[in-house]
């Protein structure tokens, strides 16, 4: 076994996966440098979930490696990467899935709470989650009483609020209006830029990618090369590299 290179957070080799029977990966290796945000393109079917489920330890690996902070992710037993997930990781899924039960702040405070911060430094971190994705006035209302795209800023702080190391981002911004996605995107990506917080960020969206400081592209369950993406302002990160396979 190979041990990855120093400054990758993650890295993947030769990782291939088949949803019962049918092919999702077929051999791919990336490394993602620590702080950066990096964005899985590709189109639909073409495995940009069940790479980021891989790598964040939610589905077994089946063939390859995956390594976190130099620690191997690929042996570990299911009681270990859930708790790996717990404690280092967040996850935004394209449909917001909250416990109907509690509020909004209650529901953006729950990893927190899970890892055993406090309820009051819990409530405090999520409050401020909350306003800086623009919905403190929601945090007292259950799921059932906002908006799709307000449940959506809520999953988000939630993901967010408990400082992960690395944070998985599926189709972040599916359920938001278009003129909200641009907002939400840049709240996440400097929040994430000033935690020093690694994104991986899997998306169809160009203009979503372009906010991405890399782009790794998937076709079929594998990396392609030469990736072209409109250029935006270099606050915003860079947009177009090449890629080895
Ligand atoms: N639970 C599952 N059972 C069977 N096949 C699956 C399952 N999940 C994904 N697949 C298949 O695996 C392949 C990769 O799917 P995946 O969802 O990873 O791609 P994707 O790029 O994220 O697609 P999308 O943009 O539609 O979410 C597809 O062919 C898909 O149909």
């Amino acid at each position: 076994m190979v041990a990855p290179p120093d400054n990758d957070v993650l890295w993947a080799r030769a990782l291939h996966f088949q949803h019962n029977g049918s092919p999702a990966l077929g051999g791919v290796s990336l490394g993602v440098r620590e702080g950066e945000i990096l964005a899985v393109t590709g189109p639909r079917g073409s495995g940009k979930t069940t790479l980021l489920q891989c790598l964040a330890g939610l589905l077994p690996i089946q063939q390859g490696e995956v390594w976190f902070n130099s620690t191997p992710v690929h042996t570990m037993g299911p009681l270990t990467r859930e708790r790996l997930r717990r404690d280092r990781f967040g996850w935004i899924d394209p449909v917001p899935l909250l416990v109907p039960e509690l509020n909004a702040w209650e529901n953006a405070a729950l990893p927190l709470m899970l890892r055993g911060t406090s309820r009051r430094r819990a409530k405090t971190a999520a409050l401020e989650w909350l306003e800086r994705l623009d919905i403190g006035d929601c945090a007292r209302k259950r799921p059932c009483e906002l908006l799709q795209a307000e449940r959506q800023r809520v999953a988000i702080a939630r993901a967010i609020a408990s400082g992960p190391t690395v944070l998985f981002a599926d189709e972040p911004t599916a359920p938001l209006y278009r003129a909200d996605r641009t907002q939400v995107l840049r709240t996440l990506a400097t929040a994430a830029r000033s935690h020093g917080i690694t994104v991986v960020l899997a998306t169809h969206d160009p203009d979503t990618a372009a906010l991405a400081d890399r782009t790794v592209s998937l076709l079929d369950g594998r990396r392609v090369n030469n990736v072209h993406l409109p250029p935006v302002p270099e606050t915003e990160g860079r947009a177009a590299c090449s890629l080895s396979v």
